[in-house]
């Protein structure tokens, strides 16, 4: 198994530092990758990663990380074009395996519609739920869209890509309870997810059901990370503010969430 990458332990020494990103590399302020900046300990002394002219001469937009109870919380970091691409690739992706609504081993219809890219996708139906090498329908999954890759690369690991990719569809008024994700073999990876769309509440809680909870509004672009001890934290979404933006022209929000599965 590759080792754990290097981002798992260490979320909380991000916190308040502050981003830039070109088209799929990540840069904090002052040079190097995220990956990179891990791997070294502090930065990358001889520059090569480092892109030219300071972020805002190369016009980056900047983004600062929060911590929400450990979650890693990257506002508008995807920009306005990469977030249009990523669209346009989940429509192919769509194409190949189109979205179906889930339904939990009572027979109860889930209310987000989903579909997945990767070698692996996330099915629930009679049976429960788990990971499947296949679509519901025998199609293959397609292949995750480079623009996540280059995320989960730059901010998670190049040693090993995800497995699955799950494609959440969230209507008017679409919820997702309170759960945890551990369907996966090993929590050393964290779960990197991406929203796109109308804004929703996502809500975080603890490694245990019940007690105390906060919740953040996630915008379209923002990318989070679960991972070290917030791997495990029940979260969910209460709800969405359906037709809040623009990028869907039906409206609605798109949540992706790349997973190490097996
Ligand atoms: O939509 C979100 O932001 C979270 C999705 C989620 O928790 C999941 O798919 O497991
Ligand atoms: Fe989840």
């Amino acid at each position: 198994m590759a080792s754990c990458p290097d981002l798992v332990g260490v979320p909380d020494t991000l916190d308040g530092q502050r981003w830039s990103r070109t088209l799929l590399g990540v840069y904090r302020e002052g040079g190097g990758t995220l990956q990179a900046l891990q791997k070294e300990g502090i930065g990358d002394s001889d520059g090569i990663l480092q892109p030219s002219g300071t972020a805002e001469a190369r016009g980056d937009a900047m983004t600062t990380v929060v911590s929400l109870r450990g979650v890693q919380i990257y506002p508008g970091l995807l920009s306005p074009q990469m977030q249009a691409n990523l669209v346009e690739d989940l429509r192919a992706c769509a194409r190949q395996a189109p979205f179906f609504t889930p339904v939990t081993a009572s027979g109860k219809a889930m209310s987000v519609r989903l579909t997945s890219a990767g070698q692996m996708g996330w099915v629930s139906d009679r049976r429960g739920y788990r990971y499947e090498r296949r679509h519901p329908s025998g199609a293959e999954w397609p292949a995750i869209p480079d623009i996540v890759l280059g995320l989960w690369r730059d901010l998670v690991s190049g040693e090993r890509d995800p497995d699955c990719c799950l494609i959440n569809y969230y209507g008017e008024g679409t919820k997702m309870g309170l759960h945890q994700d551990r369907d996966e073999a090993d929590f050393q990876w964290p779960v990197l997810s991406i929203s796109l769309g109308d804004e929703g509440l996502f809500r975080v809680g603890n490694t245990t059901r019940g007690g105390k909870t906060e919740s953040v509004w996630l915008r379209s672009g923002d990318v989070l990370l679960m991972g070290g001890d917030a791997r495990l934290v029940y979260h969910g979404v209460d709800r969405i503010r359906f037709g809040s933006s623009r990028l869907l022209p039906q409206g609605g929000r798109i949540n992706l969430t790349c997973r190490v599965v097996t």
